[in-house]
């Protein structure tokens, strides 16, 4: 399958000495790619310089095959990214919201936004003021902006943040659908790992700045939780390491 975001030997330290070391990740056209990890370990930062938000050390990033240092543009106009994204106007409509954005894409036809409300179930409230959407309703606004130029590759920061049960279930849905039915590469970036476990094809598991892991949803979990399996290579990791762990994990 064509790799559509290769990330190789990333480095990035910030100026308190924490970041990301030596990742290397590949994302396969019709992915679902989870990249997993609790608070800190380097989810954010790599998704940041995977999209041009950040600049890294060293490494590189190729986006559809082209390193993004050399046609940033041409390969960002392929995907949708919802990463610090600019929350929505909240004294303007959902509606007016996603006109707004719609003018970053010159030739987008305005029939889209109706399109991209429906697909995230925001068109009965569409012409409703943002400001008093939920939670959940503003995260399915903001997956609409990313949805309008019709990415191949959408990268979701933590989508699922602050969502309750149904929300997360939606969502879930939403993003199954647009994999099966348009074809739509994901990679996301959450800690809920039973979510992830739900939801990918492929996971990369971070700790510590580093991706300890890759691989199949099967080939990382085998006949355990993935969970039991995230426990295990941080185990490896720390043994690697020479840090002494006597938690029994
Ligand atoms: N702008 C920054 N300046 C300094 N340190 C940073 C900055 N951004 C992130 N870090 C540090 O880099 C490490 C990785 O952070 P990052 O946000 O990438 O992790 P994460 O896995 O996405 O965590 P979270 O789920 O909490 O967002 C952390 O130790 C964090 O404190």
């Amino acid at each position: 399958m064509e790799a559509v975001l290769q990330v190789r030997q990333l480095n990035k330290r910030y100026r308190n000495g924490r970041g990301v070391r030596n990742v290397n990740l590949e994302v396969r056209r019709g992915d679902i790619y989870g990249l997993c990890g609790p608070n800190g370990s380097g989810k954010t930062t790599v998704l940041k310089l995977a999209t041009g938000l950040g600049r890294a050390d060293s490494g590189e990033v190729l986006l559809f095959g082209d390193d993004i240092r050399e046609r940033f543009e041409p390969a960002m106009r392929r995907v949708g990214c919802m990463v610090e994204a600019a929350d929505a106007y909240e004294y303007m409509s959902g509606y007016d919201n996603l006109k707004l954005s719609a003018r970053l894409y010159p030739g987008l036809k305005p029939s889209r936004i109706d399109e991209v409300l429906e697909l995230v179930g925001l068109a009965r409230y569409a012409r409703e003021k943002a400001g008093g959407y939920s939670l959940g309703m503003k995260q399915r606004l903001a997956l609409a902006m990313t949805l309008l130029h019709d990415p191949e590759l959408i990268i979701l920061d933590e989508p699922a943040n602050g969502l309750d049960i149904e929300g997360t279930v939606e969502l879930r849905e939403l993003i199954v659908n647009l994999a099966a039915h348009r074809g739509t590469t994901f990679l996301i970036s959450s800690h809920m790992l039973d979510e992830m476990e739900r939801l990918c094809s492929r996971i990369g598991l971070m700790y510590g700045g580093a991706l300890v892991r890759e691989g199949s949803i099967g080939e990382l979990t085998s006949g355990v939780r993935l969970e039991q399996a995230y426990l295990s290579e941080i185990r490896k990791a720390k043994e690697q390491e020479g840090i002494r762990d006597d938690r029994s994990v």
